[in-house]
């Protein structure tokens, strides 16, 4: 049967149309910032000879298995994003998306970036990636949130994860230098997200999310946001000190730290909850900045 250009022309708009939910609950922004991460610890790792091909599969794989994470948690939390200003035009939440597709999406997803993760890595990076998406999807998503305000200290862990797989996606085996940046992302997603769960207090407490800001206060949680931050200030020193990376990063770690410390800082005797999306905001760029230094340090060895 011919297809005529008009109905060629109109057929392009509705498939985005309908793609763009499946888009929207992959988190794509910040599926690309893990990629990002874990593409460090493919960088970091020790030349084993693989080409750039089985890499970059690797990558894929695990950033299809990030978005599947995403995706049960928008499944998960639908009812509760309904509730949330931030939230509640998600296309689970606007009912625009079923359940029944959403996870046959998230499980596609799964599926598929295991099968390439078989393929192109071993196995276990497979297993560890899995890991991940069950302690973010399952362990955060589904307990920790609404459990306790500690949740996105201890569900931090499985965001933080990328760099550790990347290089277990190039050896095969587990070291000690990517678990330190592993604490990198660890000691950040406080400072991070505390700052966004500060500028949006009244909508957590309306969800009934137990957000530190929600169940200790404002000032307690900008408090804990300085404790983390100068953690991370040191963490980030340990690369360098066991000579994993050069003094580019050096450098750029420490205008970023000096940066997010005195935004920090800032915050916290400002008495007013004004700057905190600001911080959220540097908190993306640090973290954007400081893995890209990273680059460029192995760049210039
Ligand atoms: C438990 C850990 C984490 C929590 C609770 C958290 C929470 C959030 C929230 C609530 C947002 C706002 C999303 C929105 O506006 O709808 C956000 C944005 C963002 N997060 Fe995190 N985050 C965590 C870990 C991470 C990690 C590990 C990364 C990357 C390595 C990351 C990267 C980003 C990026 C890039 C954005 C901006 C997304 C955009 O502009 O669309 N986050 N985060
Ligand atoms: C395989 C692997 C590396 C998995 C990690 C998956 C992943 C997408 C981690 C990101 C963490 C994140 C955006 C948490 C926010 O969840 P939230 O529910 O508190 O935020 P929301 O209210 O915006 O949904």
């Amino acid at each position: 049967m011919a297809i005529s250009v008009q109905q060629l022309g109109s057929a392009i708009p509705d498939f985005y149309v309908g793609f763009k939910p499946y888009v929207a609950i992959t988190k794509a922004k910040v599926v690309m910032m893990l990629v990002l991460t874990a593409w460090v610890g493919v960088a970091l790792a020790p030349d084993v000879g693989r080409s750039i091909g089985h890499q970059l599969m690797s990558l894929l794989s695990i950033g299809l298995i990030s978005a599947s994470a995403a995706a049960i948690n928008h499944v998960v939390d639908r009812n509760r994003d309904r509730k949330m200003a931030r939230t509640r035009h998600r296309p689970l939440a606007m009912q625009q998306l079923s359940v029944s597709k959403a996870l046959i999406f998230a499980v596609s997803l799964a599926v598929a970036g295991t099968l390439g993760l078989l393929l192109f890595s071993n196995w276990l990076c497979t297993v560890l990636t899995l890991l991940a998406l069950l302690g973010y999807a399952v362990v955060y998503t589904m307990f920790l949130k609404h459990m306790t305000p500690q949740n996105i200290v201890i569900g931090g862990l499985a965001g933080a994860l990328p760099p550790l797989l990347g290089w277990v996606s190039e050896t095969g085996a587990l070291a000690a230098e990517p678990w330190l940046l592993v604490m990198i992302i660890f000691a950040w997603t406080p400072p991070h997200f505390w700052a966004l769960a500060i500028a949006r207090e009244a909508d957590y407490a309306r969800a009934g999310i137990p957000m530190l800001p929600v169940t200790h206060g404002i000032q307690f949680t900008k408090l804990c946001m300085v404790v983390y931050t100068l953690l991370l200030a040191v963490t980030c020193v340990l690369p360098y000190l066991i000579g994993m990376v050069g003094y580019a990063y050096l450098v750029a770690a420490s205008i970023l730290n000096g940066l997010f410390i005195y935004l920090i800082v800032r915050l916290y005797i400002s008495h007013t909850v004004q700057q905190a999306m600001g911080v959220f905001r540097f908190s993306i760029w640090y973290l954007l900045l400081l893995f890209v230094s990273l680059f460029v340090d192995r760049a210039l060895v």
